[in-house]
């Protein structure tokens, strides 16, 4: 059974919503870009070498200490995710490093401490900056690190680019009217990244599915990641005057804005949350089929970030879905519980069942 026809029939949604990049009536943008990408994979080079740029000879001293730096900022900012990467290949650490680095920083202009001085020039400078990249003319030592990884690895430009557009997106746009204009804001700043680490974790060879699949799954991995982030944070989101909530969605419920603000966790408010909750899952349902697609080395951390976020769900479910005056939280034990969990995951071998 295709990904596409499976979906259809898990979906039944209580919410009459479509699942934008599964069907023709959703996104096809993404859809379009996601088999854009694919076919740009087989290719043997990347866009950056396709336009005639040759690989930048940095100093192999610069280099690590490049790297390294990366290493760092991902060992302070995701521990659990670090501990993940030190099972990949040294190649592979070293990109997702970098690349977890250029997100990392992309997402700080929006959230970071520096955020009161974002306008419309600065993210057009860090776009300018990432072509910079892929031309091997980086910025800075941590944009050399990631200029290296582009001639390492075959990655996309349009995924970077895109996850510019959804901080633009963020900069402009503090309310969602429906779920597929939350799915694309979903896919701009998450979906993004699955897109972006495929290249690098590589497809298990003795897997039979297509990559278009496989890059379908990182996307939904992504998609469930940033809908749960958003679900831990409604009530931190609202002190910044923001609801990343489908509003016709809420006003299913008998909900608007004024109940987020008031922070009261009514019945309606646990009602409508259990239905966010259900969609959550359903993108990381989607997500397993192609974590074990993935090289068997880089399964480890896919299947950690995957449980990670899935039990963030079900610490909301334990606070009773107050999202309003609480942060979930996975307590330690249970998170150093789920890694033995996740390798025991990541050792099973890719299955046959989508196509
Ligand atoms: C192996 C692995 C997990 C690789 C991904 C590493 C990577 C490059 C991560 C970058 C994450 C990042 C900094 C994104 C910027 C935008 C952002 C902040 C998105 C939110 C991440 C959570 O971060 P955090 O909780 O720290 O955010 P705040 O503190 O609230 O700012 C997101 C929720 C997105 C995370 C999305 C992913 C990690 C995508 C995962 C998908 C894959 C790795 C593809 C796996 C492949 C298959 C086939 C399933
Ligand atoms: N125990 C947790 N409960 C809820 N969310 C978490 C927890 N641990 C991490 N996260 C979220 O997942 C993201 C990445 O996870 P990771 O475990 O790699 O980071 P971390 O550095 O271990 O997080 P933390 O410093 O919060 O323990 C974090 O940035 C955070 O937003
Ligand atoms: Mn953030």
């Amino acid at each position: 059974m295709s990904i596409t026809a499976r979906a259809e029939v898990i979906a039944a949604p209580k919410i009459s919503v479509t699942f934008p990049g599964l069907t023709k009536q959703g996104i096809p943008h993404t859809d379009l870009q996601v088999q854009e990408i694919v076919t740009r994979q087989s290719w043997p080079n990347n866009l950056a070498k396709e336009g005639g740029c040759r690989k930048p000879q940095f100093h192999p001293m610069f280099l690590e200490e490049a790297y390294n730096k990366c290493r760092d900022i991902c060992a302070e900012y995701a521990k659990t995710f670090y501990l993940g990467t030190l099972l990949m290949t040294e190649e592979r650490q070293k990109a997702i490093w970098a690349i977890y680095v250029w997100c990392r920083r992309t997402d700080e202009l929006v959230d970071g401490p520096n955020a009161d001085y974002m306008n419309s020039g600065v993210l057009e400078r860090w776009e300018e900056r990432l072509h910079d990249i892929f031309d091997g003319r980086p910025y800075d030592m941590l944009d050399a690190a990631l200029s290296d990884t582009v001639f390492n690895f075959p990655l996309d430009i349009k995924p970077f680019r895109d996850m510019i557009e959804g901080m633009r997106m963020d900069t402009r746009k503090s309310r969602y009217k429906n779920f597929q204009e939350l799915y694309l804001y979903c896919y701009y700043v998450a979906g993004t990244v699955g897109l972006m680490s495929v290249p690098v974790m590589g497809i298990a060879p003795e897997s039979s599915v297509s990559a278009h699949s496989i890059y379908n799954a990182a996307l939904y991995l992504g998609i469930g990641n940033q809908l749960t982030n958003i679900l831990r944070d409604v009530g931190e989101d609202a002190s910044r005057e923001r609801v990343y909530l489908p509003q016709d969605e809420l006003a299913q419920f008998g909900l608007c804005d004024k109940d987020v603000f008031s922070r009261k966790v009514t019945d309606e408010w646990r009602e409508f949350m259990k239905e966010q909750i259900t969609r959550a899952r359903f993108y990381f349902n989607l997500a397993e089929e192609g974590a074990s697609q993935l090289d068997k080395d880089s399964r480890w951390p896919v299947w950690s970030s995957l449980l990670l976020y899935r039990k963030i769900l079900d610490a909301i479910e334990d606070n009773d879905y107050d999202n309003l005056t609480k942060r979930a939280y996975v307590g330690r034990t249970k998170k150093l519980l789920m890694l033995p969990l996740a390798y025991t995951r990541a050792l099973s071998k890719p299955g046959f069942s989508f196509h």
